[in-house]
Protein backbone atom coordinates (compact mmCIF):
# COMPACT_ATOMS: atom_id res chain seq x y z
CA UNK A 1 0.00 0.00 0.00
CA UNK A 2 2.72 2.18 1.28
CA UNK A 3 4.38 2.17 -2.37
CA UNK A 4 1.58 3.08 -4.44
CA UNK A 5 1.51 6.15 -2.56
CA UNK A 6 4.88 6.67 -3.39
CA UNK A 7 6.32 10.07 -5.26
CA UNK A 8 6.04 9.73 -8.96
CA UNK A 9 9.72 10.58 -9.48
CA UNK A 10 10.84 9.20 -6.42
CA UNK A 11 9.73 5.72 -7.78
CA UNK A 12 11.18 6.37 -11.25
CA UNK A 13 14.43 7.05 -9.46
CA UNK A 14 14.33 3.91 -8.22
CA UNK A 15 13.15 1.76 -11.13
CA UNK A 16 16.24 3.53 -12.79
CA UNK A 17 18.58 1.97 -10.55
CA UNK A 18 22.04 2.94 -11.01
CA UNK A 19 21.29 4.59 -13.91
CA UNK A 20 20.09 7.23 -11.75
CA UNK A 21 23.66 9.08 -11.93
CA UNK A 22 23.45 9.78 -15.44
CA UNK A 23 20.04 11.28 -14.65
CA UNK A 24 21.14 13.48 -12.03
CA UNK A 25 24.24 14.76 -13.84
CA UNK A 26 21.79 15.57 -17.36
CA UNK A 27 19.57 17.65 -14.53
CA UNK A 28 23.29 19.43 -13.31
CA UNK A 29 24.11 20.04 -16.96
CA UNK A 30 20.77 21.11 -17.69
CA UNK A 31 21.05 23.58 -14.68
CA UNK A 32 24.32 24.97 -15.72
CA UNK A 33 22.62 25.68 -19.25
CA UNK A 34 19.99 27.49 -17.59
CA UNK A 35 22.86 29.65 -16.07
CA UNK A 36 24.30 30.56 -18.96
CA UNK A 37 21.03 32.22 -20.22
CA UNK A 38 21.95 35.25 -18.62
CA UNK A 39 24.94 36.08 -21.00
CA UNK A 40 23.32 37.87 -23.79
CA UNK A 41 20.62 39.81 -21.78
CA UNK A 42 23.69 40.93 -19.47
CA UNK A 43 25.64 41.84 -22.36
CA UNK A 44 23.00 43.63 -24.70
CA UNK A 45 22.11 45.59 -21.58
CA UNK A 46 25.67 46.64 -20.63
CA UNK A 47 25.08 47.49 -24.81
CA UNK A 48 22.09 49.71 -24.36
CA UNK A 49 23.65 51.51 -21.35
CA UNK A 50 27.03 52.55 -22.96
CA UNK A 51 25.19 53.66 -26.38
CA UNK A 52 22.74 55.42 -24.61
CA UNK A 53 25.38 57.50 -22.58
CA UNK A 54 27.71 57.65 -25.80
CA UNK A 55 30.20 55.65 -23.94
CA UNK A 56 30.37 52.69 -26.21
CA UNK A 57 33.66 51.68 -27.06
CA UNK A 58 35.45 48.67 -29.85
CA UNK A 59 36.58 47.24 -26.49
CA UNK A 60 33.20 47.75 -25.06
CA UNK A 61 31.44 46.18 -28.08
CA UNK A 62 33.92 43.24 -28.29
CA UNK A 63 33.27 42.20 -24.55
CA UNK A 64 29.93 42.32 -25.14
CA UNK A 65 30.26 39.98 -28.79
CA UNK A 66 32.50 37.60 -26.62
CA UNK A 67 30.37 37.56 -23.61
CA UNK A 68 26.89 36.97 -25.80
CA UNK A 69 28.84 34.52 -27.96
CA UNK A 70 30.61 32.07 -25.47
CA UNK A 71 27.98 32.09 -22.82
CA UNK A 72 25.17 30.65 -26.14
CA UNK A 73 28.06 28.14 -26.89
CA UNK A 74 28.25 27.15 -23.16
CA UNK A 75 24.64 26.75 -22.78
CA UNK A 76 24.26 24.61 -25.79
CA UNK A 77 27.09 22.22 -25.28
CA UNK A 78 25.66 21.84 -21.85
CA UNK A 79 22.44 21.07 -23.03
CA UNK A 80 23.58 18.99 -25.71
CA UNK A 81 25.60 16.93 -23.21
CA UNK A 82 22.33 17.02 -20.75
CA UNK A 83 20.81 15.34 -23.63
CA UNK A 84 23.67 12.52 -23.79
CA UNK A 85 23.32 11.62 -20.56
CA UNK A 86 19.75 11.99 -20.12
CA UNK A 87 18.93 9.64 -23.12
CA UNK A 88 21.48 7.16 -21.41
CA UNK A 89 20.11 7.16 -18.10
CA UNK A 90 16.20 6.58 -19.69
CA UNK A 91 16.64 3.48 -22.20
CA UNK A 92 18.59 2.03 -19.35
CA UNK A 93 15.92 2.77 -17.15
CA UNK A 94 13.03 1.66 -19.63
CA UNK A 95 15.22 -1.16 -20.18
CA UNK A 96 15.23 -2.30 -16.27
CA UNK A 97 11.47 -1.38 -16.10
CA UNK A 98 10.48 -3.37 -19.46
CA UNK A 99 12.47 -6.25 -17.67
CA UNK A 100 11.04 -5.92 -14.41
CA UNK A 101 7.34 -6.44 -15.81
CA UNK A 102 8.26 -8.97 -18.16
CA UNK A 103 10.17 -11.13 -15.42
CA UNK A 104 6.98 -10.01 -13.05
CA UNK A 105 4.30 -11.50 -15.88
CA UNK A 106 6.59 -14.71 -15.59
CA UNK A 107 5.69 -15.30 -12.32
CA UNK A 108 2.13 -13.87 -11.61
CA UNK A 109 -0.28 -16.59 -12.23
CA UNK A 110 -1.07 -17.20 -15.57
CA UNK A 111 -4.97 -16.62 -14.91
CA UNK A 112 -4.25 -13.17 -14.24
CA UNK A 113 -1.62 -12.71 -17.45
CA UNK A 114 -4.81 -14.31 -19.60
CA UNK A 115 -7.49 -12.16 -17.84
CA UNK A 116 -5.45 -8.99 -19.08
CA UNK A 117 -5.60 -8.80 -23.03
CA UNK A 118 -2.38 -8.80 -25.03
CA UNK A 119 -3.00 -4.93 -25.95
CA UNK A 120 -3.93 -3.71 -22.48
CA UNK A 121 0.03 -5.29 -21.88
CA UNK A 122 1.39 -4.27 -24.99
CA UNK A 123 0.06 -0.81 -24.20
CA UNK A 124 1.65 -0.91 -20.96
CA UNK A 125 5.45 -2.31 -22.18
CA UNK A 126 5.44 0.30 -25.02
CA UNK A 127 3.44 3.34 -24.73
CA UNK A 128 3.11 3.77 -21.37
CA UNK A 129 6.74 3.42 -21.04
CA UNK A 130 8.06 5.04 -24.06
CA UNK A 131 6.39 8.25 -21.74
CA UNK A 132 8.75 7.15 -19.13
CA UNK A 133 11.53 7.50 -21.82
CA UNK A 134 9.99 11.00 -22.41
CA UNK A 135 9.71 12.30 -19.22
CA UNK A 136 13.18 11.06 -18.32
CA UNK A 137 15.34 11.84 -21.08
CA UNK A 138 13.62 15.42 -22.19
CA UNK A 139 11.14 16.65 -19.65
CA UNK A 140 13.16 16.43 -16.58
CA UNK A 141 16.30 18.27 -17.82
CA UNK A 142 13.88 20.49 -19.97
CA UNK A 143 12.47 21.49 -16.89
CA UNK A 144 15.58 22.57 -14.93
CA UNK A 145 16.68 24.37 -17.56
CA UNK A 146 13.62 26.08 -18.38
CA UNK A 147 13.22 26.98 -15.06
CA UNK A 148 16.76 28.02 -13.99
CA UNK A 149 17.16 30.81 -17.04
CA UNK A 150 14.09 32.72 -15.73
CA UNK A 151 15.55 32.50 -12.41
CA UNK A 152 18.91 33.65 -12.91
CA UNK A 153 17.59 36.74 -14.98
CA UNK A 154 15.32 37.37 -12.04
CA UNK A 155 18.28 37.92 -9.78
CA UNK A 156 19.98 40.02 -12.18
CA UNK A 157 17.00 42.06 -12.78
CA UNK A 158 16.58 42.40 -8.70
CA UNK A 159 20.28 43.39 -9.09
CA UNK A 160 18.92 46.58 -11.30
CA UNK A 161 15.81 47.28 -9.85
CA UNK A 162 14.03 45.74 -7.19
CA UNK A 163 10.48 46.98 -7.47
CA UNK A 164 10.32 46.23 -11.23
CA UNK A 165 12.34 43.13 -10.66
CA UNK A 166 9.19 42.37 -8.61
CA UNK A 167 6.43 43.49 -10.68
CA UNK A 168 7.97 41.46 -13.85
CA UNK A 169 6.68 38.77 -11.56
CA UNK A 170 2.85 39.48 -10.96
CA UNK A 171 2.16 37.46 -14.62
CA UNK A 172 4.12 34.17 -13.09
CA UNK A 173 1.69 34.16 -10.38
CA UNK A 174 -1.43 34.35 -12.17
CA UNK A 175 -0.39 31.55 -14.25
CA UNK A 176 0.12 29.12 -11.65
CA UNK A 177 -3.03 28.40 -11.01
CA UNK A 178 -3.72 28.51 -14.31
CA UNK A 179 -0.53 25.63 -15.02
CA UNK A 180 -2.29 23.40 -12.15
CA UNK A 181 -5.35 23.35 -13.66
CA UNK A 182 -4.03 22.35 -16.83
CA UNK A 183 -2.39 19.50 -15.08
CA UNK A 184 -5.15 18.59 -13.04
CA UNK A 185 -7.33 18.25 -16.18
CA UNK A 186 -5.14 16.01 -18.36
CA UNK A 187 -4.38 13.78 -14.95
CA UNK A 188 -8.15 13.09 -14.68
CA UNK A 189 -8.50 12.69 -18.14
CA UNK A 190 -5.83 10.64 -19.09
CA UNK A 191 -7.11 6.89 -17.65
CA UNK A 192 -10.13 7.23 -20.57
CA UNK A 193 -7.24 8.02 -23.24
CA UNK A 194 -5.27 5.07 -21.56
CA UNK A 195 -7.95 2.33 -21.47
CA UNK A 196 -9.17 3.69 -25.02
CA UNK A 197 -5.41 3.54 -26.34
CA UNK A 198 -5.44 -0.20 -24.63
CA UNK A 199 -8.75 -0.91 -26.41
CA UNK A 200 -7.23 0.44 -29.93
CA UNK A 201 -4.06 -1.97 -29.77
CA UNK A 202 -6.27 -4.70 -28.34
CA UNK A 203 -8.49 -4.64 -31.47
CA UNK A 204 -5.24 -4.13 -33.90
CA UNK A 205 -3.53 -7.73 -32.37
CA UNK A 206 -7.24 -8.90 -32.97
CA UNK A 207 -7.27 -6.90 -36.31
CA UNK A 208 -3.83 -8.52 -37.87
CA UNK A 209 -4.53 -11.83 -36.18
CA UNK A 210 -7.87 -12.04 -38.12
CA UNK A 211 -6.72 -11.26 -41.41
CA UNK A 212 -6.81 -14.73 -42.66
CA UNK A 213 -10.29 -14.36 -41.73
CA UNK A 214 -11.45 -11.41 -42.82
CA UNK A 215 -10.07 -12.18 -46.30
CA UNK A 216 -11.59 -15.37 -46.49
CA UNK A 217 -14.95 -13.58 -45.65
CA UNK A 218 -14.43 -10.82 -47.50
CA UNK A 219 -14.91 -8.17 -45.02
CA UNK A 220 -12.51 -5.75 -46.22
CA UNK A 221 -11.29 -2.74 -43.30
CA UNK A 222 -14.53 -0.71 -43.85
CA UNK A 223 -16.74 -3.38 -42.15
CA UNK A 224 -14.33 -4.34 -39.63
CA UNK A 225 -16.24 -1.81 -37.55
CA UNK A 226 -14.85 -2.54 -33.99
CA UNK A 227 -11.36 -1.43 -35.60
CA UNK A 228 -12.99 2.00 -37.31
CA UNK A 229 -14.53 2.39 -34.14
CA UNK A 230 -11.59 1.70 -31.72
CA UNK A 231 -9.68 4.81 -33.85
CA UNK A 232 -12.38 6.89 -33.62
CA UNK A 233 -13.06 6.30 -29.62
CA UNK A 234 -9.03 6.97 -29.52
CA UNK A 235 -9.07 10.10 -31.56
CA UNK A 236 -12.33 11.31 -29.34
CA UNK A 237 -10.70 10.95 -26.30
CA UNK A 238 -7.64 13.08 -27.22
CA UNK A 239 -9.95 15.36 -29.14
CA UNK A 240 -11.96 15.88 -25.79
CA UNK A 241 -8.65 16.32 -23.77
CA UNK A 242 -7.72 19.10 -26.25
CA UNK A 243 -11.13 20.34 -25.89
CA UNK A 244 -10.79 20.70 -22.19
CA UNK A 245 -7.35 22.43 -21.59
CA UNK A 246 -6.91 24.60 -25.21
CA UNK A 247 -8.63 26.99 -23.30
CA UNK A 248 -6.11 26.90 -20.47
CA UNK A 249 -3.44 26.82 -22.47
CA UNK A 250 -4.19 30.01 -24.35
CA UNK A 251 -4.75 31.83 -20.99
CA UNK A 252 -1.17 30.35 -19.82
CA UNK A 253 0.24 31.87 -22.53
CA UNK A 254 -1.41 35.28 -22.81
CA UNK A 255 -1.02 35.81 -19.07
CA UNK A 256 2.94 35.23 -19.12
CA UNK A 257 3.36 37.39 -22.18
CA UNK A 258 1.51 40.39 -20.32
CA UNK A 259 4.27 41.32 -18.71
CA UNK A 260 4.82 44.39 -21.05
CA UNK A 261 1.40 45.72 -20.16
CA UNK A 262 2.97 46.07 -16.85
CA UNK A 263 6.25 47.06 -17.01
CA UNK A 264 6.30 49.77 -20.16
CA UNK A 265 3.74 51.92 -18.71
CA UNK A 266 5.34 51.80 -14.88
CA UNK A 267 8.94 51.79 -16.00
CA UNK A 268 8.14 54.81 -18.65
CA UNK A 269 6.47 56.71 -16.01
CA UNK A 270 9.76 56.22 -13.65
CA UNK A 271 11.76 57.02 -16.45
CA UNK A 272 9.69 60.26 -17.14
CA UNK A 273 9.80 61.53 -13.16
CA UNK A 274 14.19 61.02 -13.66
CA UNK A 275 13.91 57.78 -11.31
CA UNK A 276 15.57 55.21 -13.77
CA UNK A 277 17.67 56.04 -16.54
CA UNK A 278 17.27 54.94 -19.78
CA UNK A 279 19.17 51.95 -20.19
CA UNK A 280 17.23 50.51 -17.08
CA UNK A 281 13.45 51.35 -18.61
CA UNK A 282 14.69 49.50 -22.18
CA UNK A 283 15.75 46.50 -20.24
CA UNK A 284 12.40 45.91 -18.20
CA UNK A 285 10.35 47.31 -21.11
CA UNK A 286 11.93 44.26 -23.41
CA UNK A 287 13.99 41.63 -21.01
CA UNK A 288 11.67 42.04 -18.01
CA UNK A 289 8.52 41.52 -19.81
CA UNK A 290 10.02 38.54 -21.99
CA UNK A 291 12.17 36.62 -19.86
CA UNK A 292 9.13 34.62 -18.42
CA UNK A 293 8.13 33.33 -22.19
CA UNK A 294 11.23 31.26 -21.10
CA UNK A 295 8.74 29.24 -19.28
CA UNK A 296 6.41 28.83 -22.28
CA UNK A 297 7.35 25.06 -22.92
CA UNK A 298 6.17 24.31 -19.38
CA UNK A 299 2.68 24.23 -20.91
CA UNK A 300 3.42 21.52 -22.69
CA UNK A 301 5.25 20.02 -19.55
CA UNK A 302 2.80 19.63 -17.71
CA UNK A 303 0.62 17.62 -19.87
CA UNK A 304 3.52 15.21 -20.71
CA UNK A 305 4.34 14.62 -17.34
CA UNK A 306 0.53 14.20 -16.50
CA UNK A 307 1.20 11.17 -19.53
CA UNK A 308 4.17 10.62 -18.04
CA UNK A 309 2.50 9.43 -14.14
CA UNK A 310 -0.46 7.87 -15.62
CA UNK A 311 1.44 5.57 -17.45
CA UNK A 312 3.49 5.08 -14.48
CA UNK A 313 0.51 3.68 -12.43
CA UNK A 314 -0.25 1.18 -15.07
CA UNK A 315 3.59 -0.11 -14.51
CA UNK A 316 2.70 0.24 -10.47
CA UNK A 317 -0.12 -2.16 -11.29
CA UNK A 318 1.46 -4.85 -13.15
CA UNK A 319 4.17 -4.58 -10.52
CA UNK A 320 2.01 -5.08 -7.87
CA UNK A 321 0.43 -8.10 -9.26
CA UNK A 322 0.87 -10.89 -6.45
CA UNK A 323 3.31 -13.73 -6.99
CA UNK A 324 3.74 -17.10 -5.55
CA UNK A 325 6.91 -16.95 -3.66
CA UNK A 326 8.76 -19.57 -1.49
CA UNK A 327 7.08 -23.52 -0.50
CA UNK A 328 8.49 -26.53 -0.78
CA UNK A 329 9.77 -28.94 -3.18
CA UNK A 330 7.81 -31.06 -5.10
CA UNK A 331 6.35 -34.49 -3.77
CA UNK A 332 7.74 -38.04 -4.56
CA UNK A 333 4.01 -39.26 -5.35
CA UNK A 334 2.36 -37.18 -8.46
CA UNK A 335 -1.20 -38.19 -7.35
CA UNK A 336 -3.86 -35.65 -7.79
CA UNK A 337 -6.63 -35.27 -5.21
CA UNK A 338 -9.43 -32.47 -5.54
CA UNK A 339 -10.88 -32.06 -2.49
CA UNK A 340 -14.61 -30.22 -2.03
CA UNK A 341 -12.70 -27.34 -4.79
CA UNK A 342 -15.42 -24.30 -5.39
CA UNK A 343 -14.02 -21.72 -7.80
CA UNK A 344 -14.87 -18.95 -10.12
CA UNK A 345 -13.51 -16.88 -11.99
CA UNK A 346 -15.28 -13.11 -11.44
CA UNK A 347 -16.34 -14.23 -7.87
CA UNK A 348 -20.05 -14.55 -9.19
CA UNK A 349 -20.64 -17.55 -11.22
CA UNK A 350 -19.57 -20.56 -9.43
CA UNK A 351 -17.67 -22.64 -12.53
CA UNK A 352 -16.81 -26.03 -10.06
CA UNK A 353 -18.94 -26.59 -7.08
CA UNK A 354 -17.96 -28.96 -4.23
CA UNK A 355 -15.72 -30.89 -7.20
CA UNK A 356 -13.75 -33.96 -5.85
CA UNK A 357 -11.41 -36.31 -7.74
CA UNK A 358 -8.76 -38.92 -6.91
CA UNK A 359 -6.02 -40.01 -9.49
CA UNK A 360 -2.98 -42.13 -9.01
CA UNK A 361 0.32 -41.65 -9.69
CA UNK A 362 1.17 -42.78 -13.18
CA UNK A 363 -2.73 -43.29 -13.85
CA UNK A 364 -4.40 -41.76 -17.17
CA UNK A 365 -7.52 -39.81 -17.35
CA UNK A 366 -9.72 -38.56 -19.40
CA UNK A 367 -11.88 -35.42 -18.31
CA UNK A 368 -15.06 -35.12 -20.52
CA UNK A 369 -18.19 -33.10 -20.53
CA UNK A 370 -20.33 -30.41 -22.62
CA UNK A 371 -18.65 -27.10 -24.19
CA UNK A 372 -17.93 -25.25 -21.21
CA UNK A 373 -18.79 -27.39 -18.35
CA UNK A 374 -15.26 -26.38 -16.58
CA UNK A 375 -12.75 -29.40 -17.95
CA UNK A 376 -10.01 -26.40 -18.58
CA UNK A 377 -10.53 -25.05 -15.21
CA UNK A 378 -9.98 -28.19 -13.29
CA UNK A 379 -6.91 -28.85 -15.30
CA UNK A 380 -5.66 -24.68 -14.67
CA UNK A 381 -6.56 -25.36 -10.84
CA UNK A 382 -4.51 -28.80 -10.93
CA UNK A 383 -1.58 -26.32 -12.62
CA UNK A 384 -2.54 -23.67 -10.18
CA UNK A 385 -3.43 -21.07 -12.82
CA UNK A 386 -5.75 -19.77 -10.73
CA UNK A 387 -6.80 -20.35 -6.62
CA UNK A 388 -9.15 -22.12 -5.72
CA UNK A 389 -11.92 -20.09 -3.75
CA UNK A 390 -12.77 -23.05 -1.38
CA UNK A 391 -11.76 -26.60 -0.59
CA UNK A 392 -7.85 -28.12 -1.88
CA UNK A 393 -5.89 -28.76 -4.72
CA UNK A 394 -3.12 -32.00 -3.53
CA UNK A 395 -0.30 -33.57 -5.48
CA UNK A 396 1.36 -35.98 -3.56
CA UNK A 397 -0.92 -34.95 -0.50
CA UNK A 398 1.01 -31.45 -0.33
CA UNK A 399 -1.56 -28.28 -1.44
CA UNK A 400 -0.36 -26.42 -4.36
CA UNK A 401 -0.41 -23.37 -2.37
CA UNK A 402 2.66 -24.79 -0.31
CA UNK A 403 4.50 -26.39 -3.47
CA UNK A 404 7.28 -23.77 -4.34
CA UNK A 405 5.28 -22.59 -7.60
CA UNK A 406 8.39 -22.46 -10.44
CA UNK A 407 8.84 -26.48 -9.26
CA UNK A 408 5.21 -27.04 -9.57
CA UNK A 409 5.77 -25.36 -13.02
CA UNK A 410 8.55 -27.43 -14.02
CA UNK A 411 6.77 -31.15 -12.84
CA UNK A 412 3.48 -30.35 -14.83
CA UNK A 413 4.03 -30.25 -18.67
CA UNK A 414 1.17 -28.91 -20.64
CA UNK A 415 0.24 -29.24 -24.19
CA UNK A 416 -2.51 -26.33 -24.94
CA UNK A 417 -5.41 -26.27 -27.64
CA UNK A 418 -3.60 -23.15 -29.33
CA UNK A 419 0.05 -24.14 -30.29
CA UNK A 420 2.38 -21.15 -29.90
CA UNK A 421 5.57 -21.21 -31.60
CA UNK A 422 8.65 -18.86 -30.81
CA UNK A 423 9.95 -17.00 -33.43
CA UNK A 424 13.48 -19.09 -33.33
CA UNK A 425 14.46 -22.02 -34.47
CA UNK A 426 12.60 -25.34 -34.29
CA UNK A 427 15.36 -26.45 -32.39
CA UNK A 428 15.23 -23.54 -30.01
CA UNK A 429 11.47 -24.17 -30.11
CA UNK A 430 11.47 -27.51 -28.49
CA UNK A 431 13.99 -27.21 -26.36
CA UNK A 432 12.72 -24.03 -24.79
CA UNK A 433 15.36 -22.31 -22.97
CA UNK A 434 16.84 -25.81 -21.38
CA UNK A 435 20.13 -26.68 -22.29
CA UNK A 436 19.40 -30.18 -24.55
CA UNK A 437 21.95 -31.26 -26.58
CA UNK A 438 20.60 -31.86 -30.99
CA UNK A 439 20.98 -35.46 -29.97
CA UNK A 440 18.86 -35.02 -27.41
CA UNK A 441 15.85 -33.15 -29.18
CA UNK A 442 15.65 -35.16 -32.21
CA UNK A 443 15.27 -38.04 -29.87
CA UNK A 444 12.16 -36.57 -28.38
CA UNK A 445 11.52 -35.16 -31.86
CA UNK A 446 11.36 -38.39 -33.14
CA UNK A 447 9.23 -39.94 -30.53
CA UNK A 448 7.04 -36.87 -31.86
CA UNK A 449 6.81 -38.09 -35.07
CA UNK A 450 8.25 -34.93 -36.36
CA UNK A 451 11.90 -35.67 -36.70
CA UNK A 452 11.43 -36.76 -40.42
CA UNK A 453 9.57 -33.57 -41.03
CA UNK A 454 11.74 -31.25 -39.68
CA UNK A 455 14.90 -33.07 -41.13
CA UNK A 456 13.62 -31.99 -44.68
CA UNK A 457 12.92 -28.35 -43.86
CA UNK A 458 15.54 -27.39 -45.98
CA UNK A 459 17.64 -25.92 -42.76
CA UNK A 460 16.60 -28.56 -40.61
CA UNK A 461 16.83 -28.19 -36.78
CA UNK A 462 17.67 -24.71 -37.49
CA UNK A 463 14.80 -23.54 -39.69
CA UNK A 464 13.37 -20.45 -38.38
CA UNK A 465 9.38 -20.83 -37.52
CA UNK A 466 8.36 -17.49 -38.62
CA UNK A 467 5.73 -15.21 -36.98
CA UNK A 468 3.01 -17.61 -35.22
CA UNK A 469 4.58 -20.54 -36.65
CA UNK A 470 2.82 -19.67 -39.67
CA UNK A 471 4.71 -22.15 -41.99
CA UNK A 472 3.50 -24.90 -39.91
CA UNK A 473 0.39 -26.70 -40.06
CA UNK A 474 -1.36 -27.07 -37.26
CA UNK A 475 -1.00 -30.81 -36.91
CA UNK A 476 3.09 -30.21 -37.40
CA UNK A 477 2.71 -27.52 -34.57
CA UNK A 478 1.53 -29.99 -32.59
CA UNK A 479 3.67 -32.81 -32.40
CA UNK A 480 6.48 -29.86 -31.99
CA UNK A 481 4.61 -29.09 -28.87
CA UNK A 482 4.15 -32.54 -28.40
CA UNK A 483 8.12 -32.82 -28.59
CA UNK A 484 8.79 -30.09 -26.42
CA UNK A 485 7.34 -31.83 -23.54
CA UNK A 486 8.67 -35.18 -24.53
CA UNK A 487 12.10 -33.31 -23.61
CA UNK A 488 10.64 -31.88 -20.73
CA UNK A 489 9.87 -34.81 -19.29
CA UNK A 490 7.79 -33.90 -16.36
CA UNK A 491 6.32 -36.98 -14.52
CA UNK A 492 2.43 -34.77 -14.53
CA UNK A 493 1.21 -34.19 -18.17
CA UNK A 494 -2.09 -31.98 -19.33
CA UNK A 495 -3.17 -31.93 -22.74
CA UNK A 496 -5.71 -30.32 -23.60
CA UNK A 497 -7.80 -31.21 -26.65
CA UNK A 498 -3.70 -31.76 -28.24
CA UNK A 499 -5.22 -33.97 -31.09
CA UNK A 500 -7.75 -31.13 -32.66
CA UNK A 501 -6.11 -29.80 -35.07
CA UNK A 502 -4.97 -33.20 -37.04
CA UNK A 503 -6.00 -34.89 -39.95
CA UNK A 504 -6.74 -38.63 -40.07
CA UNK A 505 -3.06 -38.82 -41.73
CA UNK A 506 -1.83 -36.61 -38.87
CA UNK A 507 -4.10 -38.25 -36.47
CA UNK A 508 -2.32 -41.53 -36.40
CA UNK A 509 0.98 -39.72 -36.47
CA UNK A 510 -0.17 -37.68 -33.40
CA UNK A 511 -1.71 -40.77 -31.58
CA UNK A 512 1.90 -43.01 -31.69
CA UNK A 513 3.09 -39.09 -30.53
CA UNK A 514 1.16 -38.52 -27.57
CA UNK A 515 1.46 -42.48 -26.41
CA UNK A 516 5.35 -42.12 -26.00
CA UNK A 517 4.77 -38.83 -24.49
CA UNK A 518 2.38 -40.01 -21.63
CA UNK A 519 4.76 -43.14 -20.44
CA UNK A 520 4.76 -43.93 -17.17
CA UNK A 521 3.59 -40.25 -16.98
CA UNK A 522 0.38 -39.15 -14.77
CA UNK A 523 -1.62 -37.64 -17.49
CA UNK A 524 -4.88 -35.74 -17.49
CA UNK A 525 -6.15 -35.47 -21.14
CA UNK A 526 -8.93 -32.79 -21.70
CA UNK A 527 -11.25 -35.02 -24.47
CA UNK A 528 -13.28 -33.31 -26.59
CA UNK A 529 -13.29 -36.04 -28.74
CA UNK A 530 -14.14 -39.51 -27.10
CA UNK A 531 -11.75 -41.40 -29.30
CA UNK A 532 -9.35 -40.17 -26.38
CA UNK A 533 -11.08 -42.26 -23.64
CA UNK A 534 -9.37 -45.28 -25.68
CA UNK A 535 -5.47 -44.68 -24.37
CA UNK A 536 -7.14 -43.74 -20.54
CA UNK A 537 -7.14 -46.02 -17.28
CA UNK A 538 -10.26 -43.71 -15.84
CA UNK A 539 -12.82 -41.17 -17.00
CA UNK A 540 -14.14 -38.23 -15.88
CA UNK A 541 -16.98 -36.36 -16.05
CA UNK A 542 -17.57 -32.71 -15.63
CA UNK A 543 -21.02 -31.75 -16.00
CA UNK A 544 -23.68 -29.44 -13.42
CA UNK A 545 -20.56 -27.24 -11.93
CA UNK A 546 -19.20 -30.31 -10.55
CA UNK A 547 -17.15 -33.61 -11.15
CA UNK A 548 -20.46 -35.29 -11.32
CA UNK A 549 -18.38 -39.17 -11.72
CA UNK A 550 -15.60 -40.82 -12.56
CA UNK A 551 -14.60 -44.35 -13.26
CA UNK A 552 -13.69 -46.73 -16.41
CA UNK A 553 -15.24 -46.63 -19.64
CA UNK A 554 -17.20 -49.83 -19.34
CA UNK A 555 -18.19 -48.61 -15.58
CA UNK A 556 -19.51 -45.26 -17.24
CA UNK A 557 -21.32 -46.74 -19.89
CA UNK A 558 -23.45 -48.90 -17.64
CA UNK A 559 -23.87 -46.38 -14.38
CA UNK A 560 -23.81 -42.98 -16.16
CA UNK A 561 -26.80 -42.03 -18.70
CA UNK A 562 -25.17 -38.66 -19.97
CA UNK A 563 -21.87 -40.59 -20.53
CA UNK A 564 -23.45 -43.99 -22.14
CA UNK A 565 -25.92 -40.96 -24.84
CA UNK A 566 -22.63 -39.29 -25.51
CA UNK A 567 -20.90 -42.30 -26.53
CA UNK A 568 -23.58 -43.35 -28.21
CA UNK A 569 -23.45 -40.30 -30.39
CA UNK A 570 -19.76 -40.75 -30.84
CA UNK A 571 -20.55 -44.56 -32.62
CA UNK A 572 -23.06 -43.48 -34.27
CA UNK A 573 -20.84 -40.19 -35.89
CA UNK A 574 -18.05 -42.86 -36.28
CA UNK A 575 -20.47 -45.47 -38.31
CA UNK A 576 -21.29 -42.61 -40.60
CA UNK A 577 -20.73 -42.98 -44.02
CA UNK A 578 -21.08 -41.14 -47.42
CA UNK A 579 -22.55 -42.37 -50.65
CA UNK A 580 -21.71 -41.28 -54.27
CA UNK A 581 -23.87 -38.08 -54.16
CA UNK A 582 -22.48 -37.12 -50.69
CA UNK A 583 -25.89 -38.30 -49.13
CA UNK A 584 -25.35 -40.14 -45.67
CA UNK A 585 -25.73 -43.69 -44.98
N1 LIG B 1 -10.60 -16.65 -17.86
C1 LIG B 1 -11.92 -16.80 -17.70
N2 LIG B 1 -12.66 -15.80 -17.19
C2 LIG B 1 -13.98 -15.91 -17.01
N3 LIG B 1 -14.69 -17.02 -17.33
C3 LIG B 1 -14.02 -18.05 -17.86
C4 LIG B 1 -12.61 -18.01 -18.08
N4 LIG B 1 -12.22 -19.18 -18.63
C5 LIG B 1 -13.34 -19.94 -18.74
N5 LIG B 1 -14.41 -19.27 -18.28
C6 LIG B 1 -15.79 -19.76 -18.19
O1 LIG B 1 -15.80 -20.88 -17.32
C7 LIG B 1 -16.63 -21.91 -17.83
C8 LIG B 1 -15.82 -23.21 -17.96
O2 LIG B 1 -14.84 -22.99 -18.97
P1 LIG B 1 -13.81 -24.13 -19.38
O3 LIG B 1 -12.90 -23.56 -20.40
O4 LIG B 1 -13.22 -24.73 -18.17
O5 LIG B 1 -14.80 -25.18 -20.06
P2 LIG B 1 -14.44 -26.43 -20.98
O6 LIG B 1 -15.31 -27.54 -20.48
O7 LIG B 1 -13.00 -26.69 -21.02
O8 LIG B 1 -14.96 -25.88 -22.38
P3 LIG B 1 -14.53 -26.27 -23.88
O9 LIG B 1 -14.77 -27.73 -24.05
O10 LIG B 1 -15.46 -25.49 -24.73
O11 LIG B 1 -13.11 -25.86 -24.02
C9 LIG B 1 -17.20 -21.42 -19.13
O12 LIG B 1 -18.49 -20.91 -18.88
C10 LIG B 1 -16.28 -20.29 -19.54
O13 LIG B 1 -16.97 -19.30 -20.24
Amino acid sequence: MHKNREKPIKLLLTWAGSDKWYLFASVFCAFLSGLFVIGPYVGIYHLMDAVLLGTLTRKGLTDCIVLVSVTTVFRMVLLGLSGVLSHKGAYNALFRVRCMIIEKLAKVPLGYVSERSTGEIKTVLNENIEKLELCLAHNIPELVSYLTGPVVIFIYLMTVNIPLALISLIPLFLDIPVMMAVFQKMSALLPETNASLADFNSVMVEYVRGMRLIKAYRMGSKSFKKFREAILDENRAWNKIAKKTAPLYAVFILLLESGLLLLVPLGGRLFLHGSIPASVFLLFSYIGSLYLTELLPLQQLSGNFAQAFSGMNKVKEILALPTFEGGDDFPESHDITLKGVHFSYDGKINVLENANLSIRDGEKIAVVGASGAGKSTVAALIARFHDVDEGEVLIGGKNVKSIRYETLLQHISLVFQKTFLTRDSVFDNIRMGRHASLTAVREAAKKAQIDDFIMSLPDGYDTKVGSYGSRFSGGEKQRIAIARAILKNAPILILDEATSAADPENQMEIDKAIKNLCEGKTVIIIAHRLSVVGMCDRVLVVENHTISDMGTHDELLLRNRNYRKSWESYEAARNIRYGKGGDVR
